[in-house]
């Protein structure tokens, strides 16, 4: 299900007094499949595109597409049920809205809403538990005695129980600690893969952008100011640099290494740890013998 923006603008408290703009000419798209990276400063408007992609919010002016669906300010609120149901979103923190008394109940609780039996929603519950690396002896236990991490797998499948096809991550590892943030992004980069979810991911993280994601959406100040795939993305350093936004470490490591050797890598943008080894391998391969190469990394040997 792919989703468009076209031209879309958006106030808080439109009309009134207080009135305030977040969004302006917005155009992005997000593909069917894609996993998708929303990029952009505090108060650049993050939130408020990702509560546009499931009809939380509408558009007060332009139109925002999902599948089939045509949202304007003038869209009747009647039938956004199934479309909440596609574009599962999960909030900051999704932890503090646990509510019941069982994870079970906390599970099924979206499914039951929309009309699912008891028994179907708790089949649903040890589909999704898996999913978030829970397994059934945690169904009867309360979700507040759970460890932070824990919490938030919860809370993630409560969102992955009904079954969207668009799943919306706002900072999902944002107070967790490396290992968990390590644990939960590799789970989400299992359900991209395995089951084919479309995910867009709200992250101030290069890393994760430059290790997951295909598509890249930069906000600034309301509008998108860039977008494309990670290699475009992030090809202009000099533009990232300008605009503060930073980069990812292995590609930072390069251009560090570029400036205070003289070395040229050429063109090469390595993104990812694997593709910086693989820069730096070839290049001492290919001087190997030059004093100056072998000596400025250190001399490894690569055999
Ligand atoms: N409920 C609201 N009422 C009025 N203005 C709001 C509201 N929510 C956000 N804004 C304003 O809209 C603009 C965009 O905010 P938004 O939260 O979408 O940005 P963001 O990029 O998600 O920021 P962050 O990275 O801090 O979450 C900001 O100027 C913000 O102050």
């Amino acid at each position: 299900m792919d989703i468009t923006f076209e031209k879309v603008g958006y106030s808080y408290s439109a009309g009134t007094p207080f009135e305030s703009r977040a969004l302006y000419d917005v155009n992005l798209n997000i593909p069917d499949g894609s996993y998708t990276a929303l990029i952009g400063h505090t108060g650049s408007g993050k939130s408020t595109v990702t509560q546009h992609l499931n009809a939380l919010l509408k558009p007060t002016e332009g139109s925002v597409t999902i599948g089939d669906r045509i949202i304007t300010n003038k869209s009747n609120n009647k039938n956004l049920k199934g479309l909440r149901k596609k574009v599962g979103i999960v909030f900051q923190f999704p932890e503090s809205q646990l509510f019941e008394e069982t994870i079970a109940k906390d599970i099924a609780f979206g499914p039951m809403n929309f009309g699912v039996s008891e028994a179907d929603a708790m089949a649903i519950v040890r589909r999704v538990l898996p999913l978030v690396g829970l397994d059934e002896s945690f169904m009867e236990r309360s979700p507040f005695d759970l460890s932070g991490g824990q919490m938030r797998r919860v809370a993630i499948a409560g969102v992955l129980a009904m079954e969207p096809e668009v799943l919306v991550l706002d900072e999902p590892t944002a107070g967790l600690d490396p290992a968990g943030r390590r644990e939960i992004m590799n789970m989400f980069n299992q359900l991209h893969i395995d089951n084919g979810l479309t995910i867009v991911l709200v992250t101030h993280q290069m890393n994760d952008v430059a290790t997951y994601a295909d598509h890249v959406v930069i906000l600034e100040k309301g509008t998108v100011v860039r977008m494309g795939p990670p290699a475009e993305i992030f090809q202009d350093a000099d533009w990232l640099q300008k605009k503060q936004l930073g980069l990812p470490s292995a590609l930072a490591f390069l251009d560090t290494l570029s400036k205070k050797t003289g070395i040229d890598f050429g063109s090469e943008r390595p993104l990812r740890t694997e593709q910086l080894a693989a820069v730096l391998i070839a290049k001492i391969k290919e001087n190997q013998g030059n004093k100056n190469v072998a000596k400025e990394v250190g001399g490894i040997d690569v055999g």
